[in-house]
């Protein structure tokens, strides 16, 4: 969308869609597509809260333009410095060098490392106050949301959060800008994909940012990725709360890794016991195939997991080897687990998950399973037992 937006009266939207890079820091994919959403109030004061990646600059200048004509900048405030939202900071002080850039204390060692802009710097804290006219700002510090700078700016006299990443997703705007223009469903696989991939890991510091500003009025949400919530706040609200307390839904995400087949039999198989269990929800995923990004957003989502690996010179299949790490790094809790996979001499791939089961500590389902060359009978029976037991463990404990 290239058009002019209008939040209200002196609120715009001055944010740009990406559909041309292909990996969200050149790893997560982004089949469909990335917005960085700037906010731009024209008041007695005109502040602008942060800018959009550098690849984007020269639209995004011309959208400035385009709202305040001959108009300055007086203010630039810098909610989060990763460049995908500080890309366009330097153009944008090339453009109106008068401009105050507004951070805490920690913005301002971002800004001058990573380029090198030195002047003009306004600090706030915690709780202070920036009166633009008409328009009374207040900012919270909310640190490791996912950076060490990050803060988050509220307009009293509208009651609009712009709250940087957090409440954000991937997903291009297509058309709709509000939730209220969106199909909310979309968005929310797209949310949780962002969520789990990017913030996950600061799940404890999201839920204490969220007992801080659940004391705010909230008219508006109005983060840089994503829609803006302005009919219904509180879904978003409820989003993050859900999964940064680690609820789940009733489902089970198995994945595998495979060379030659028999780890997946194993998986396929599981899979169907538990659907004839009663469970609809069953996704099954060869983590060479299908994308990280992906498998970590529905394991996100659902409450049991069931991880199977061929042993790979005595250790785990390398794609699996890559779930387990990033897994245990964004410390998911309260999912149950089930183990299984396949050998033919040391084994490996088993024992590793083993060893993962302990660090995280997930509840445990039954024994792991491991079979030599090829499942025979013995594992197939095991395997029953899993699928069973798994089903009736996330049927009696939804959410
Ligand atoms: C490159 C390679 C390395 C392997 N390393 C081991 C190993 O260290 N220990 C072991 O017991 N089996 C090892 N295997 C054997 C496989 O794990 C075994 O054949 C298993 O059944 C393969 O399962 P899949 O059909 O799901 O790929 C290796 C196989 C290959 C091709």
């Amino acid at each position: 969308m290239d058009c002019r937006l209008s939040i209200m009266e002196r609120v715009h939207w001055i944010g740009v869609n990406d559909r041309e890079t292909t990996l969200f820091e050149n790893f997560w994919p982004l089949d469909r597509g990335v917005c960085y959403n700037s906010y731009l109030i024209t008041d007695e004061k005109v502040a602008i809260i942060d800018t959009v990646k550098f690849n984007k600059t020269e639209q995004y200048l011309s959208k400035v333009k385009e709202v305040i004509g001959d108009r300055k900048v007086d203010y630039l405030i810098v909610n989060h410095m990763e460049p995908d939202h500080s890309g366009s900071m330097k153009a944008l002080v090339a453009a109106y060098p008068d401009m105050q850039i507004v951070g805490n204390k920690k913005t301002f060692d971002f800004i001058r490392g990573f380029y090198d802009i030195t002047e003009n710097f306004l600090e706030v804290a915690e709780g202070d106050e920036l009166d633009l006219g008409y328009h009374k700002l207040k900012f919270f510090l909310t640190p490791m949301i996912h950076w060490p700078e990050t803060m988050m700016t509220y307009d009293q006299t509208e009651k609009i959060l712009f709250s940087m990443d957090a409440f954000g997703g991937f997903g291009s705007l297509d058309g709709g800008l509000f939730d209220d223009e969106v199909n909310v469903e979309f968005y929310e696989d797209e949310i949780r994909r962002y969520y789990s991939n990017i913030v996950a890991k600061y799940s404890p510091i999201v839920q204490r940012a969220l007992g801080r500003l659940g004391a705010l009025d909230l008219n508006v949400i109005a983060p840089t990725h994503g829609p803006i919530w302005r009919t219904s706040p509180k879904t978003i609200v409820d989003y993050y709360d859900k999964w940064s307390r680690y609820e789940a839904e009733e489902g089970v995400v198995i994945v595998y890794g495979t060379m030659y087949g028999n780890t997946a039999k194993m998986a396929d198989y599981v899979a169907r016991i538990i659907s004839e269990n009663g469970v609809k929800n069953v996704r099954v995923y060869d983590a060479s195939k299908t994308h990280l990004s992906y498998i970590l957003s529905d394991i996100w989502r659902f409450k049991g997991v069931i991880l199977g690996s061929c042993a790979y010179n005595m250790n785990i299949f390398p794609a699996m080897e890559l779930v387990l790490s990033k897994l245990e790094h964004t410390g998911l809790k309260n999912r149950y687990l089930g183990v299984f996979g396949n050998k033919s001499w040391s084994g490996g791939g088993v024992s590793a998950i083993d060893a993962f089961a302990e660090k995280v500590k997930w509840e445990r389902i039954g024994s792991s399973i491991e079979a030599t060359y090829t499942p025979k009978d013995e594992e197939f029976k095991a395997l029953v037992k899993l699928g069973k037991e798994m089903a009736q463990r996330v049927k009696d404990n939804p959410l």
